[in-house]
């Protein structure tokens, strides 16, 4: 992590990161590599996926020397590489003999008792590459208990550790118990990030492959973060490809929490109330919320879609420092006290339609003091320049 943030424990929130310095918008605050990554592909699917389960980049027909793992091809799935050398790293690691083994015995059961449950597929890809993990590095694995999450008994869980008990990882005195493969699930589901797919217009974005960040785990949720991350998978031509990339959305003072939002900024507040609750398991009481609790049901529909938020932005211009401030309550008599956060939506989310990406300025230059007035779009990579009238100093 950047020495600009820290981890705190924050009553009702666990651990938390904070800025221990002024931060800059675009400021980069945390570069992470995955100790895990594994496929976000169904075993029901039969047509490969076309990128290499080694670096994770795409496999286009530009692609010289694609190589398809034999053992796999054997339960008729379809793993590829997109070089000879990404074969040979991931047979001496993540696609070792073992992990090959394990996904054939998982393949059959998950097909036949579970054919659309495309969850129970992808929590066997992670417990393989879980206790393939705990074989090549037993400290990383012991990092990975240590997030955040509960193991709960289930049906599921209980035939996912009947399946993981027969295929034993090759670690050393390494203990396979049902609590064991709870809590492991558990930890994918609060902390995994998808690394997507590209964004195209009018099409839902797939995941590719999920993975877990040690330190960006530490990050909270807020329905209007000041902090979002990137993903450069196929763009980075290096081995850090898969690296998570975590920068600053508008300038923060010392001492505050940094937040990234768990999902696109553009949901409703129900939705977002529940996919906190449900997945994560915390009611979410940040500022947006609050004042999102008491709109109607057509407030929700005009603040999602963009809607209305040009002709707010004027009149909030003057008043997005106060409500930052926590002053907003004081003009309670001012009607658009209803949508204080319009700024959020002008200046941050990218127009593009159908993208409802976060945008954040690119990383000062060195040795300057300013941010720099081009924004990128953490979803479709788009770069706009900040035409907003709307100053940072939030
Ligand atoms: C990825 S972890 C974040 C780090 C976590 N606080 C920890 O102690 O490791 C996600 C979990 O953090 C907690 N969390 C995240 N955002 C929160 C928020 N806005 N309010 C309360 N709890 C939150 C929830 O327990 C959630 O399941």
């Amino acid at each position: 992590m950047s020495p600009a943030i820290t981890v705190t424990e924050i009553q009702g929130r666990g651990r938390s990161v904070i800025s221990t310095r002024p931060l800059k918008a675009g400021e980069i605050i945390l570069k992470d590599s995955p100790i895990l990554l594994y496929s976000a592909q169904s075993f029901v699917s039969k047509t490969p996926h076309y990128f290499c389960s080694n670096c994770f980049k795409s496999i286009n027909s530009q692609t010289p020397s694609v190589v398809s793992c034999q053992s796999c091809l054997s339960f008729n799935q379809s793993t590829l590489f997109c070089s000879p050398e990404c074969h040979s790293v991931a047979l001496g690691s993540f696609h070792s003999p073992w992990v090959c083994e394990a996904l054939r015995r998982f393949a059959n059961p998950l097909i036949s008792l579970y054919p659309d449950n495309l969850e129970i597929h992808l929590q066997a890809r992670f417990l393989v590459a879980a206790f393939c993990l705990a074989v090549k590095s037993p400290e990383k694995f012991g990092a990975l208990m240590s997030l955040q999450g509960e193991g709960l008994d289930s049906d599921e869980v209980r035939f996912l550790y009947s399946v993981v008990k027969e295929i034993r990882p090759p670690a050393e005195g390494f203990v396979v118990s049902l609590e064991v493969v709870a809590a492991l699930l558990a930890k994918d589901k609060l902390n995994a990030f998808g690394l997507m797919e590209p964004f195209e217009e009018d099409k839902e974005r797939a995941v590719r492959a999920y993975g877990i960040y040690l330190n960006a785990s530490f990050f909270n949720h807020d329905c209007l973060p000041n902090a979002c991350r990137f993903e450069y998978v196929d763009k980075n031509s290096g081995d850090d490809n898969t690296d998570m990339v975590i920068r600053m959305i508008h300038d923060v003072p010392s001492g505050r929490e940094i937040c990234l939002s768990y999902f696109p900024v553009n949901f409703k507040y129900v939705d977002r109330q529940k996919r906190l609750l449900e997945d994560y398991g915390f009611n979410c009481e940040c500022d947006r919320c609050k004042v999102e609790a008491n709109w109607s049901d057509d407030d929700e529909d005009g603040a999602g879609d963009g809607n209305g938020m040009v002709e707010e932005e004027e009149e909030w211009n003057e008043d997005e420092q106060m409500v930052e401030d926590g002053m907003a309550e004081e003009e309670s008599d001012d009607q658009n006290n209803d949508f204080p956060h319009a700024y959020f939506f002008v200046k941050y989310m990218c127009n593009r339609n159908s993208c409802w990406g976060t945008l954040a300025p690119l990383p000062p230059q060195p040795l300057s003091d300013s941010s720099s007035d081009l924004m990128e779009c953490s979803v479709c990579g788009n770069l706009t320049k900040d035409s907003s009238e709307f100053n940072d100093g939030i």
